[in-house]
């Protein structure tokens, strides 16, 4: 059993406008290739548990470890260049630049990471382009594709890095049903065939029901992981 992303024992107030115990000593880890879902009532902590998780919120208390590193106390820089290579993002609205093409959206966190050649990196854009089945969206600009192509040029952006985890905040939450089975089985297929994990917090209960485990909150806490 390999962990890839553990929390112990998170706690986290917000101060403004009043002290605010939003999250209560939060355990638990993610295995590798495992594909895990979020669920709870709104307000109760899920999206805030989300971005301590992926490194962006550092103003907790408790330890973050991915793949058994610490994480916790990293300075800024490294914990940027941590998200980028080994995390995924993949939200309710897909935030790509639409005066680009859909190539040059998916390339961009590989640039950012400047491990690879231009050329390389295209290659690897358009592979996971044609994975997903949208190689020949590559070079219209992404304002002009539909919605569920516009989630899927997220997910293939969320992939160039091959990142060990995905985290999604309602990846489903603004698709149509046939669109939304398959983002689903895209996630399902990358953590069967290419163990990749992912961890989704959705109000879908059709999705979440079909993933390897749901961990419930409630109130800042986790009820259940099971
Ligand atoms: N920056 C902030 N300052 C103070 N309180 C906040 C802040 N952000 C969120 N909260 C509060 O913390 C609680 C948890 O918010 P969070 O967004 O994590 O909930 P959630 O479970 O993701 O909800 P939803 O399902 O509606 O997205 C809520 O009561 C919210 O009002």
């Amino acid at each position: 059993m390999e962990k890839i992303l553990e929390a112990r024992h998170i706690d986290k107030y917000f101060k403004k406008p009043n002290k605010f115990h939003v999250l209560k000593d939060i355990n638990f880890f993610i295995e590798k290739g495992e594909f895990a879902s979020i669920m709870g009532k709104s307000g109760c902590g899920k999206s805030t548990l989300l971005y301590i998780l992926s490194t962006m919120d550092t103003d907790y208390s408790g330890e973050l470890l991915i793949q058994n590193d610490l994480v916790t106390g990293r300075n800024s820089n490294e914990l940027a260049r941590i998200r980028n290579k080994h995390i995924g993002f993949v939200f309710q609205f897909h935030y790509l630049l639409p005066e680009f093409s859909v190539l040059e959206n998916v390339m961009i966190p590989a640039k950012k990471l400047g491990e690879y050649s231009s050329e390389q990196i295209r290659e690897n854009a358009l592979k996971k382009l044609r994975n997903l089945g949208i190689e020949k969206l590559a070079d219209k600009k992404a304002f002009n594709i539909s919605g569920g192509e516009k989630q899927r040029v997220a997910i293939a952006r969320a992939l160039i890095n091959d990142p060990l985890i995905i985290m999604g905040d309602e990846p489903t939450g603004n698709l149509d049903s046939y669109n939304s089975d398959k983002v689903f089985n895209e996630f399902r297929k990358l953590s069967s065939e290419q163990g990749l994990s992912l961890l989704v917090v959705t109000h879908d209960e059709d999705f979440a029901k079909n993933t390897d485990r749901i961990i419930t909150m409630e109130d800042g806490k986790i009820l259940n992981s099971n």
